[in-house]
């Protein structure tokens, strides 16, 4: 074996340098000598062949392999770029057609500057401030006064919530409000109700911060998914302004869990648990979706059985009436009587179905300076700008009927405006025709992509066909090269490649080939980043079943290729198949595997909001929701790059309840007064969780029935004390509860316990043979099918109760007892400080208030389940 040179050898010299070692030193290498381990001689290094010494054939050999490795890889990666400048044309041209521009953005944000990118650290911390920051803050000078004003109120720390009409630079500003944030070195998130409304703004959603997935569960199901996470319980923790854009997305019922949440999970009394909220959106645009009503769920107990009650007026303690605002129904959670005689037990919990984020509690408890933006960024045309000002609110006369007709006449002329305009459908269906049209003018070879569906339950099974029909992934996709797409999936939130990212396919790639390079412009390897995190390992829709799903799929498909998209945003990516699953119920589930791709010549109008366009073609003859009109009409910058097409006065609609709200900012009135105080958090948990105890003693113990809510305060306004007397307020003031004298007044329902509905559920489970006693619980296979809600719950919460006193009765009561069942608090919370408003609380009787005597022995309540 030979020694490597040591770097003290010159390598190469003019003259052969004379040797260190003498002669005799210089074993020649005998692969036949062998060392034996009875040699006691000690064995010499071989020494290092000179720069004279000849090389030998093997090594000219390697020498020469070497080089040549060196040459392919030299034409490999000349070869590369070719393809990879080749890709980037492809994609600008397709791109840039339709007036999108490709912005290469470096991974992560840039924190100082212009706010872009997604979160560099992990997703679980807020953005916190860089060492490198600024010294100097001022607002960008295109900043006009009334956003150096709103700009003001964030660094105040109030709540703001600034909004205004289409393109008056609400997203503009946000970019604006995390430099001061940064500035300012106060922890924040940027977020948003929609995957591609965060894109715009460089964020991530709401959903994604929060940790709550769709956030359709009840609250205490919710708490339980952030707490076991201690990444996320960090965000939630570490964040000290939520910034939320697209409000007028999210819906009401979002609103008020996020509300009890950041309550409970920052264990203070505070809004949001005293985060300073920035949120910015405009209600006169596309309201949320609504929910279906088979897919509500109870807010307290998850229950899936919910009923509409009438309005009891006595539940009814504001006025609203007098306004014009509909009546909201109440739902309530009802009682399942099963076929064979057991009951799955409804928790008796009404609330109010509200639409908009508005008209919750939650909102009129942050308490939010309202400001509005005037001016318009978007368009420069003040007849345009006043024309979209009037549809806008609904209001669409001659003069503006006149207006739109003439829009758009030099699109198509050779004109200023030479891109192909993005048209924009109220349908679907709609956009998938359009598409299609231009799917078949490219000349490429097209590749057919099978969709691989599949269920979990007889019921799924029986109904896979209707319940996939019209999901976006669609069951047999055509794609080619040069195809403009859309992507349906956040695969890379962080990088914006999220639901409704918008690229151009610029190559195939052979599904066997070896991971890429992970190089910023290279395609990232889709293991890296497709892959979804799903907890549950084979089980239908974890982690392992969906790979073997992918094999499978892959398996079914004539071709063995996967796409490479170029997006927008400049990043490329090979788009391999991804699983969507609906649940239907708790033992029913179908599924779809296919590439997360939809081509993408037009879009909907729900997806272009927050757009801005050069040239659009409106369409929108089936206009169906309030606000669609006005948001599809509002994305053009120019009244001549827009065509409009099937346009009549009755598409231009507002929302009764929206304009209320905005008459009411406009005359800084009140919108709703309200007696009802905001609702106690631990309504929503169950009295067996682990950290009641703690949470008592924040919020109190919760009392009387829970009211069915929805009484809103008006922008602007303190307190609802103040509200009563408060003299500017133009609206009839009525603190009493109306009663109708007319009407039977319902009694409020009585208030169910956890340890009363536990029972209940109990009783259910073991009446339907689920198991013998309640001993029996503890073996108990939750996952089972055939196991409804009311026994998995029951099951559950026996784990819960029990793990709880395992812990407790460890503990023998020598350490402080709430921290003992407390395992997933982050632990600067223990019994000695508590945080109370978000103030810091010291225990009084311990030595120094430290917490670091002998803690004081407490009895506790021995827990018992139901029964
Ligand atoms: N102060 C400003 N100076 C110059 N341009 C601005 C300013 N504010 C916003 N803009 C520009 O106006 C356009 C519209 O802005 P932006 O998208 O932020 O509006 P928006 O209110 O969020 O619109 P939408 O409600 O449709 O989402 C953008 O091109 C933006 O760059």
């Amino acid at each position: 074996m030979l020694q490597p040179i040591t770097p003290t050898k010159p390598a190469t010299t003019s003259r052969a340098p004379t040797p260190s070692w003498t002669k005799a030193d210089f074993v020649p290498f005998s692969p036949s000598r062998t060392m034996s381990s009875t040699d006691s001689s000690p064995v010499k290094p071989f020494p290092s062949p000179g720069p004279t010494q000849r090389r030998t054939k093997e090594e000219i050999e390697r020498k020469k392999e070497e080089a040549m490795q060196r040459l392919k890889a030299k034409a490999e990666e000349k070869k590369r770029l070719e393809r990879q400048k080749k890709r980037e044309q492809l994609a600008a041209q397709s791109l840039s057609k339709f007036g999108f521009k490709i912005t290469v953005a470096s991974a992560g944000i840039s924190r100082y500057g212009t706010g872009k990118g997604g979160v560099k650290k992990e997703d679980s911390d807020a953005r916190s401030p860089s060492p490198q920051k600024p010294k100097e803050w001022a607002p960008d000078e295109r900043c006009s006064d009334e956003q150096r004003a709103v700009l003001e109120q964030v660094k105040a720390g109030d709540n703001v919530f600034f909004t205004g009409s289409a393109g008056v630079g609400k997203s503009f500003l946000l970019k604006e409000v995390t430099r001061l944030l940064d500035h300012l070195e106060r922890p924040y998130q940027v977020t948003a109700t929609t995957g591609i409304a965060a894109l715009q703004i460089s964020g991530i959603t709401i959903h994604s911060f929060a940790g709550i997935g769709l956030g359709k569960e009840a609250i205490n199901v919710l708490y339980d998914r952030i707490k076991r996470s201690k990444e996320k319980e960090k965000v939630w923790l570490n964040t000290r302004c939520l910034i939320i854009d697209e409000v007028s997305m999210s819906p009401a019922d979002l609103f008020t869990k996020l509300n009890i949440l950041g309550k409970l999970i920052r264990k203070s009394n505070l809004p949001f648990g005293g985060m300073q909220l920035i949120v910015s959106g405009d209600f006169f645009q596309l309201p949320p979706v609504p929910e279906a009503f088979s897919d509500m769920r109870c807010m307290r107990c998850d229950h899936t059985h919910l009923t509409k009650v009438d309005l009891h007026d006595a539940c009814v303690p504001y006025e609203e009436r007098a306004k014009g605002v509909p009546p909201a129904d109440i739902m309530r959670c009802t009682d399942i009587v099963k076929r064979d005689g057991g009951i799955i037990a409804g928790c008796g919990f009404e609330r109010r179905i509200r639409r908009f984020a508005f008209e919750t509690e939650a909102w009129a408890e942050c308490n939010f300076l309202v400001m509005e933006l005037t001016k318009v960024f978007r368009q420069d045309h003040p007849v345009f700008i006043a024309t979209l000002e009037k549809i806008r609110r609904g209001i669409c006369d001659d003069e503006c009927t006149r207006f739109l007709a003439n829009c758009g006449a030099e699109l198509g002329k050779g004109g200023n405006i030479d891109i192909q305009p993005t048209n924009l459908y109220p349908l679907r269906k709609a956009v998938d025709d359009e598409n299609r049209r231009e799917f078949e003018k490219l000349k490429e070879q097209a590749y057919t992509f099978q969709a691989l569906d599949d269920s979990r339950g007889a019921y799924a099974e029986s109904v896979l066909g209707e319940r996939l029909a019209n999901v976006p992934p669609s069951k047999t996709l055509q794609l080619k090269k040069g195809a403009q797409v859309l992507l349906l999936a956040n695969l890379d939130v962080k990088n914006g490649l999220v639901n409704g990212s918008r690229g151009v396919i610029v190559d195939w790639v052979d599904r066997d080939a070896v991971p890429l390079d992970s190089d910023a412009d290279e395609p990232v390897w889709p293991g890296q980043t497709q892959r979804k995190k799903s907890a549950g390992g084979g089980m239908f829709g974890g982690e392992e079943w969906r790979e073997k799903a992918a094999e499978l799929w892959a398996d079914k498909q004539e071709v063995e290729v996967f796409p490479l998209v170029y997006f927008a945003t400049g990043r490329q990516l090979i788009i391999r198949p991804h699983t969507w699953c609906i649940d239907i119920d708790k033992h029913n589930t179908v599924a779809r595997t296919q590439l997360p791709l939809q081509l993408a010549w037009a879009l909907t109008i729900h997806k272009s909001q927050g757009q801005s366009l050069d040239a659009v073609g409106v369409r929108l003859t089936s206009t169906f929701e309030k606000g669609q009109a006005y948001v599809a009409l509002s994305r053009c910058r120019k009244p001549e790059g827009m065509k409009i097409d099937g346009f009549r006065p009755g598409v231009v609609m507002a929302h009764p309840v929206v304009t209320i709200f905005y008459d009411c900012i406009k005359n800084k009135t009140p919108f709703f007064i309200t007696a009802v105080p905001p609702v106690n958090p631990l309504d929503f948990v169950p009295d067996f969780d682990p950290l009641i105890d703690k949470l008592t003693r924040i919020f109190g113990r919760p009392t009387g029935p829970i009211p069915p809510g929805s009484a809103v305060l008006a922008p602007g306004q303190k307190k609802p004390a103040q509200a009563y007397v408060n003299p500017g307020a133009q609206v009839v003031a009525p603190p009493q509860p109306y009663v109708n004298p007319g009407a039977q007044v319902a009694a409020p329902p009585p208030r169910v316990g956890w340890k009363e509905l536990l029972a209940q559920a109990a009783d259910a489970f073991i009446g339907a043979g689920g198991c013998a006693s309640a001993t029996d619980w503890k073996d108990v296979d939750v996952n089972k099918p055939g196991f409804d809600d009311a026994s998995v719950f029951t099951a559950e919460a026996y784990r819960v109760i029990s793990q709880a006193t395992r812990r407790k009765r460890k503990s023998s009561y020598s350490a402080p007892p709430a921290s003992d069942v407390d395992s997933d608090s982050t632990g600067n919370d223990t019994l000695d400080s508590i945080i109370i408003d978000g103030v810091k609380q010291e225990k009084t009787g311990g030595p120094s208030g430290g917490g670091k005597g002998k803690k004081a022995k407490r009895k506790r309540p021995r827990k018992r389940v139901g029964h």
